[in-house]
């Protein structure tokens, strides 16, 4: 069995990276940030307060990671409350244990998130730390809104980025932070191709090595 952990702000191509090497090797992906989305979508859907973090827990253990769809749980305030939810050490504990289930399925397995490398996989046979700049990381999620027909402002974007980096790298437990280990992957001035290309270039050195 083998695991490919892959950690990272938001809107570094985290996501879109691990689904593209899950696919190369063969191997089930699992978008962990979903889990702590789907979370906090029962507790906003049931009207309940996103500070009580024994009633969060109830809902995080609840979470199948069969049914969590990126297209229902990919709404921005929904990842807001995610975010805030994701700083109560009851729910990591809950989602941690479902997604160390999940990294032991055969072949392998990408998992993608904050904690990956760090606490869920320390000993993940590959480790990459995907960045961008801030800036180019809000215009990505710009683009992303408008292809999709939305509307949106960039300067708004740009600010919930940042917040959103304070505090996944400034919470006390599991603060999102490259592992040791970690290949740090700069994608500021790549392309998805380009990314993916030296992910698996990474990626192929290191299972050689483990070899
Ligand atoms: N290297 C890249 N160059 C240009 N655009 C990219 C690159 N990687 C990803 N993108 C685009 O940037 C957007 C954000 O990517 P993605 O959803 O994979 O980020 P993420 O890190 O998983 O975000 P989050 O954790 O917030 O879900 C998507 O529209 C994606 O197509
Ligand atoms: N391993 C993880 C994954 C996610 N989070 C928190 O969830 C929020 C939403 O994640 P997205 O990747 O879907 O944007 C994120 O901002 C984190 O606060 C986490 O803590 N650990």
């Amino acid at each position: 069995m083998i695991t490919i952990a892959i950690d990272g702000p938001a809107a570094s191509g985290k996501g879109t990276l691990s689904r593209r090497i899950a696919e190369e090797y063969g191997f089930h992906h699992l978008d962990t940030g979903l889990t702590y989305r789907a979370t906090a979508k029962a507790l906003l859907d049931a009207g309940l307060s996103l500070d009580d973090e024994a009633v969060a827990e109830t809902m995080a253990r609840e979470v199948e990671l069969g049914g969590l769809d990126r297209s229902v749980l990919s709404a921005h305030a929904i990842g807001e409350a995610a975010s805030k939810i994701a700083v109560m050490p009851a729910v990591r504990r809950a989602l941690v244990e479902a997604q160390r289930g999940f990294s032991r399925k055969e072949p392998g397995t990408v998992l993608d998130g904050r904690d990956i490398g760090t606490v869920v996989c320390p000993d993940a046979a590959v480790k990459l730390y995907v960045t961008a700049s801030p800036e180019v990381r809000a215009k990505r999620r710009y683009d992303e809104i408008i292809a999709g027909g939305g509307t949106a402002d960039y300067g708004a974007i740009f600010e919930d980025v940042k917040k959103r980096d304070e505090r996944d790298m400034g919470r006390a437990d599991s603060p999102l932070k490259p592992a040791e280990d970690a290949h740090l992957l700069d994608t500021s001035e790549m392309g998805i191709e380009a990314a993916f290309q030296a992910a698996k270039t990474l990626i192929d050195a290191a299972l050689k090595e483990k070899i």
